[in-house]
């Protein structure tokens, strides 16, 4: 019988590399896809509109009328949009100079092209990764074209509200990593073993504080982020993290035959709680040394309400900084130091914020594609990342990861993501089956995790 199952999930296998799978799309009526599009994005624009409107006053003392003008301006742009994707209008080129138009104008014309003469890339027909990513940056289109407030963060308050609300799980979190460092340079292995895969779930779980999924609700993290770990275990649903430590020990132990500084990449996602569990992880890795440099990415403009930018972090960092809690603010002070120094280094690739699949990245970024081949471990934080790493694709829940991914290898990878969209791959025979019979929700609730390794040139 194992024979048999194996043989026909090696033909499924098969099968689906060569006819990669259909996206998901809001076409499916009734698809988590379908219910996002329809109800959650013309909330979260409505959230973002309000916003603007609320911010009136400040801009008319800022800027006068002009401010004022450009409010008005804005809130035009993102009603019509909101009526656009309300009425699954044609999806329409951007017009604001930012340097990733022409990209993106590119990619609405393959599409354009990959549809007949009287077909038209829309809302409930597109495929949801696109259509949900060019939203976003049709939100930050009509902030540009709208100075004196072009640089205006229609998310910023939610992310700052998010990261006020995490405070306590914030402070457990810092003080816990204060503790380690008293104590890590008597660890044995199996101690730093131990602590890694501790703070490697910390960072796992702070992904459910996602302000898109929650429809711009707070969605902070309100409980001890350690005490419920231990519990949380039965939720994940793919777990290699032996297999990411064995490749980070096995890094650290053969240093001394390195040429080249040890280095982990994290691609980040959202910004308060989740960010500071990834700060926390990256420096545990450097003041072990497991890792000698951390790259960190982050998202070039606004980005699924809680997407982490430069001004997020630089504002986390002085935020820290100016705590009364000496654990936050030594972290604030030593994370701030690790920028200055160069150990850790802050990249925001234009990339990140385009529509595209993650295995279109050697063609279309091969820059970036390049930069992320100098890692020896890459971390993709979340579940927008997962979905990209996948091409948001409908593949079976059996196939295996390195499928999916479709050539996308630019160094070992991890994903350490909580299931918020119906997609997942890599599961065991019946596995799916079986937690839709126990919960029906576990694709897209963030109740259920995944820590997936894959490495293109496994030793
Ligand atoms: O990437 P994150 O922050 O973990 O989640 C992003 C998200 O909330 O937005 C999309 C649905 O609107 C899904 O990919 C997912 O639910
Ligand atoms: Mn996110």
């Amino acid at each position: 019988m194992a024979a048999a199952a194996a043989a026909a999930g090696g033909e499924e296998e098969e099968e689906e590399r060569r006819r990669v799978p259909e996206p998901l799309s809001a076409k499916y009526i009734g698809s988590f896809a379908y219910l996002t599009v329809k109800d959650r994005l013309p909330t979260i624009l409505t959230k973002a509109v309000d916003t603007v409107h609320r911010h009136k006053k400040t801009f008319f003392e800022k800027y006068g009328q002009e401010g004022v003008e450009a409010e008005k301006r804005a809130i035009g742009l993102m009603s019509k949009l909101r009526n656009e994707l309300q009425t699954d209008k044609a999806v329409i080129p951007l017009t604001d100079e930012f340097p990733d138009a022409a990209q993106w104008n590119t990619y609405i014309e393959r599409q354009q092209a990959a549809l007949g003469p009287e077909e038209f890339p829309s809302w409930f027909k597109s495929s949801w990764l696109f259509m949900e990513c060019y939203m976003y940056r049709r939100i930050h289109e009509s902030i540009l074209l709208n100075p004196p407030i072009c640089d205006f963060d229609v998310f910023s308050e939610a992310k700052i509200q998010s990261f006020f609300s995490s405070q306590d799980a914030i402070l457990i979190v810092c003080t816990y990593l204060q503790e380690l460092q008293r104590k890590i340079e008597n660890f044995e292995e199996s101690q730093l073993k131990d602590e890694f895969m501790l703070l490697m779930q910390v960072a796992l779980w702070g992904n459910r504080c996602d302000l898109s999924i929650s429809g711009g609700q707070d969605n902070s993290q309100k409980n001890n982020p350690l005490a419920s770990l231990e519990s949380l275990k039965s939720f994940i649903l793919v777990d290699d993290s032996e297999r990411v430590w064995n490749l980070l020990v096995n890094n650290w132990k053969n240093k001394t035959s390195q040429t080249t500084p040890i280095r982990v990449d994290i691609v980040l996602d959202n910004s308060g709680f989740e960010l500071v569990t990834d700060l926390v992880l990256a420096y545990f890795l450097l003041s072990t040394q497991l890792a000698d440099e951390i790259h960190f990415h982050g998202k070039s403009m606004p980005w699924f309400v809680s997407d982490t930018t430069r001004r997020d972090l630089d504002w986390t960092l002085k935020n820290l900084q100016a705590s009364n809690h000496a654990s936050l603010s030594m972290c604030g002070n030593m994370w701030e130091q690790n920028l200055h120094k160069g150990v850790w280094v802050y990249h925001d690739h234009l990339f990140w914020t385009l529509p595209h699949e993650f295995s279109d990245m050697s063609q279309d970024a091969p820059d970036l594609y390049s930069e992320l081949h100098k890692s020896n471990l890459i971390f993709f934080k979340g579940d927008l990342n997962y979905r990209k790493l996948t091409g948001d694709r409908k593949w079976s829940h059996t196939i295996s990861f390195d499928t999916a991914l479709q050539g996308f290898h630019p160094a070992p990878l991890c994903s350490l993501r909580t299931l918020k969209a119906d997609i997942q791959v890599g599961l065991k025979p019946e596995q799916a089956e079986q937690l839709t019979l126990s919960d029906p929700q576990w694709l897209v609730s963030g109740n259920y995790a995944i820590i997936q390794f894959s490495d293109p040139n496994p030793k």
